[in-house]
């Protein structure tokens, strides 16, 4: 059976040379002038597409998006915006839209946004993929649920979580189980890249434009070009080169160091960092254009210690998994062991889980792993104990390591604050961060009492 696209523009000549090009691919097609016709045509027939201006007679394609999105979830949609209009792009991508395609419109763009769309209609069969992302507690349940959703987008997508929480999985998934499957995952550590290195790996060079250079070099864009590029502690990329980053992305072009042209790329772009972003833009260490531009979505993947019994399934699936590398039996936890485990609070997440027990099954001699063979610090507080200012608050029994924090946090900034007479200017100063920054945290510990006057005093 043919594909069946919708199309909605309200000129005829657009509506023209999109049927052209569809029906040229093999799509039969339907179009509407607007709102009102595009929903009733929605409701007469099974379409497997939709493409739609942004401006129509009767409303805007944002109606459309958010249409399709309740009543008929499966079919991709996506939007043509006006030239330069990153903004509406945005807003149409987090309303759900799959794509966007700005105007003037550029035909081999549209193919390529037209054959994901064809491929992401299909229904998904690489479903056991998502075995690789191990839990079974809700929380990981409506993580896969999200990975779904986001692997039919082609919105950037911003993936938060705690340093190994499993960000890179998540962001494998996501390309793996979307139209661009077939083509490169790139994953980059943006902290690992020497600076002065960082435009000739992101954009490339040509032979000579350096010295050093003595050959052509594909930049990462054009290595993961049609596929995914995933920016890794991209809170690590230095001011400098977030702006040139910026711009690849808004204009979907990168120049080699020494080319003449500029080369269009098409990626999908995915991000992570274990930092706080916003905190990073309040302290003017991160752009907040490029903020916007990567954190269309967000992912927040959960820290080990709140997805209750999966702890014990990764544990015992590690445990298999290494004992099968190492040709040994696999060891039992005791459940004494198990309880440790699930009362560790595991900054680390699931890579210092693994190590736990990469160094438990070397400890351990018989067939069952002890709490003694875990080697868990006697008191999480320990870790935390370092040289301080003002006392360290003793963490409640239901504290999580990020309210416990927090509180440390709050109680460091009202000392700095009740010392300098709730002059904030100094307090900053104090605490060694900007106005702006104690104001950001102000706000996020409810301590804002929205005066800002003392910012010049
Ligand atoms: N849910 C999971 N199921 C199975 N393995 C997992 C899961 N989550 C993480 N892992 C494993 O834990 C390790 C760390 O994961 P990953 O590198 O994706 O974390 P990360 O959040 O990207 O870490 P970092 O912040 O250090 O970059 C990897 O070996 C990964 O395979």
């Amino acid at each position: 059976m043919k594909t069946l696209a919708l199309i909605i523009d309200d000129e005829p000549d657009i509506r023209e040379l999109l049927e052209i090009t569809l029906e040229r691919m093999d799509i039969e097609c339907r179009s509407a002038d607007g709102v009102d016709s595009a929903l009733a045509l929605l409701k007469k027939e099974k379409f497997q597409l939709c493409l739609t201006d942004m401006h129509l007679p009767d409303g805007s394609g944002l109606e459309i998006v958010q249409a399709i999105q309740k009543h008929y979830p499966h079919i991709p949609v996506a939007v043509i915006t006006a030239y330069g209009s990153m903004d509406m792009a945005v807003t149409v991508l987090k309303a759900g839209a799959f794509d966007f395609v700005s105007k003037p419109i550029e035909l081999s763009r549209l193919r390529d946004l037209i054959r994901n769309a064809v491929k992401v209609s299909k229904p998904v069969t690489a479903q056991n993929d998502d075995r690789r992302l191990l839990g079974s507690s809700d929380i990981m349940n409506e993580l896969r649920t999200t990975i779904r959703k986001l692997a039919r987008s082609q919105a950037p997508v911003y993936i938060s979580g705690e340093s190994g929480t499993g960000k890179e999985v998540v962001a494998r998934l996501i390309h793996d189980l979307g139209p661009r499957a077939e083509k490169p995952f790139i994953p980059v550590n943006c902290g690992a890249i020497p600076s002065e290195l960082m435009e000739s790996e992101f954009f490339g060079h040509k032979k000579g434009s350096f010295t050093g250079a003595t050959e052509d070099k594909l930049g990462l864009f054009q290595v993961a070009n049609e596929g995914t590029l995933f920016l890794d502690e991209v809170a690590d990329l230095p001011l400098t080169m977030q702006v040139k980053l910026l711009r690849a992305i808004q204009e979907k072009t990168v120049r080699p160091i020494g080319a003449a042209k500029e080369i269009a790329v098409n990626i999908r772009l995915l991000s992570a960092t274990h930092k706080d972003l916003a905190i990073e833009v309040a302290e003017g260490r991160f752009r907040q254009d490029l903020f916007y531009r990567i954190n269309v979505i967000q992912a927040r993947i959960p820290p080990l210690r709140d997805r209750g019994d999966d702890i014990i399934e990764l544990a015992n699936s590690f445990l298999a998994k290494l004992s099968d590398d190492w040709g040994l039996t696999q060891p039992k936890l005791h459940p004494k062991t198990q309880q440790a485990l699930k009362h560790y609070s595991f900054p680390g997440n699931v890579r210092e889980l693994q190590n736990i027990l990469e160094r438990a099954l070397t400890l351990c001699e018989g067939q069952e792993i002890l709490p003694d063979h875990l080697q868990l610090p006697e008191h999480t507080q320990s870790q935390l104990s370092q040289p301080h200012l003002y006392a360290i608050p003793t963490p409640n029994e239901s504290d999580s390591l990020e309210d416990y924090l927090l509180n440390i946090e709050k109680n460091m900034i009202i000392k700095a604050l009740d010392d300098t007479r709730w002059n904030r200017t100094a307090a900053a100063k104090k605490l060694g961060m900007t106005f702006r920054s104690l104001r950001y945290r102000l706000k996020k510990l409810g301590l804002d009492d929205g005066n800002d006057e003392d910012e010049n005093s």
